[in-house]
């Protein structure tokens, strides 16, 4: 939920950086909480069913933020960034994002990799990729984490968010904005817990 670099953007409210929402809240801070609290009872359902590709990730991504935006589950419209760093320019999120699902689906979703060092290498370089491109306008880090999951889940093991250190998890991510992968596969390692 951390502002974007944005430029002119039609799904916000003229001359804020506030996002159109369904509840027409205009204050930035009413609008985090509103989001996050709808997020967190969407999570709360089961996830829709899929076959983790593009159009799956696209479906999770409604689900979170179905209450809350007209857009959820569609592509961004424009360039945005975080932090000085440019995402993928959005006429080439399609082709990149399918790109990526098929590269994964080749790798058979990383089922058959029996060692935790490299499924969090492998898994590390995915979520940096769609990180990268940042397919969503907003709830990019949310999906992410639950694509994390879903691959975890899909290998029969358990993602344990309780060692998440946020911080040092969007170091990690920035780290791998710029080809880095290293810290934010050591992150995802701390976080494996096997399944009993
Ligand atoms: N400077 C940066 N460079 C590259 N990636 C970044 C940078 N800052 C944040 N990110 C990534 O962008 C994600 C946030 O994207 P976005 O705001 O769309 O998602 P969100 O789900 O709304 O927010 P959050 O992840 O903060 O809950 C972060 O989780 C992180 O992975």
């Amino acid at each position: 939920m951390s502002r974007y670099d944005a430029i002119e953007d039609p799904l916000c409210y003229p001359g804020t950086q506030v996002l159109i929402n369904k509840a027409d809240l205009r204050d930035q801070d009413e609008l985090d909480q509103f989001e996050q609290l709808m997020f967190l009872s969407r999570a709360e359902e089961e996830l829709p069913a899929g076959v983790l590709d593009f159009e799956h990730y696209k479906t999770i991504h409604h689900h979170f933020f179905q209450d809350v935006y007209e857009w959820a589950g569609e592509i961004r419209r424009i360039r945005t960034g975080k932090g000085g760093n440019w995402f993928c320019y959005p006429e080439y999120i399609d082709r990149e994002m399918h790109k990526l699902f098929a590269q994964l689906a080749d790798e058979e979703h990383l089922t058959g990799v029996e060692d935790y060092k490299l499924f969090s290498a492998r898994a590390a370089y995915y979520v940096a990729e769609i990180n990268a491109v940042h397919p969503f306008r907003e709830g990019n880090g949310r999906c992410q984490l639950t694509f994390l999951n879903m691959l975890l889940r899909n290998s029969g093991v358990e993602l344990n968010e309780d060692n998440l250190d946020p911080k040092r998890f969007m170091e990690a991510m920035i780290d791998s904005f710029h080809d880095d992968n290293r810290l934010l596969a050591k992150e995802i390692e701390t976080m494996i817990a096997e399944v009993p």
